[in-house]
């Protein structure tokens, strides 16, 4: 991991951040495209964005089965599944996490 790697810093992390934190470690995958990285694979996927939506698509059923099992430590994890893949496919339309977050100021209160 080079110096330059949001994720290097993860021990000082804040948890408030960590939504930005990622789309910029999402960002820096996108462009720098590192062996290894899963996100890379789906930035270079044959599917195209498919890869990522079916990922969408998957992990929201995971997280209706952890719902439906009243298991919080499953539907935690899952969520978590969920919003890394939501960041991917945001960056892939040139958005980013503001674009979610005007929204939902927009309809707060
Ligand atoms: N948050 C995530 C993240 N969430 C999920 N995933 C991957 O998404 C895939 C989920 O698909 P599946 O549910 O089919 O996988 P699974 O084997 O069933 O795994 P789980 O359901 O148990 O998570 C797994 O391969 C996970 O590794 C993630 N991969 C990466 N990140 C973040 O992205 C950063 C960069 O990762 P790389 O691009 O791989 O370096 C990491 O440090 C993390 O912070």
């Amino acid at each position: 991991m080079s110096d330059t790697d949001p994720s290097a810093d993860a021990d000082s992390a804040d948890a408030d951040d960590i939504l930005d934190d990622l789309f910029e470690l999402v960002e820096q995958r996108k462009e720098d495209l590192p062996e290894g990285s899963y996100t890379t694979s789906l930035f270079t996927h044959e599917k195209g964005e498919n890869a990522v939506l079916e990922k969408l698509g998957e992990e929201s059923t995971e997280i209706i089965l952890a719902a439906k099992d009243d298991d919080t430590e499953e539907l935690a994890h899952e969520s978590a599944d969920f919003v890394y893949h939501l960041l991917v496919l945001l960056s892939m339309k040139e958005m980013t996490p503001d674009d979610l977050r005007n929204e939902l100021a927009a309809r707060f209160g």
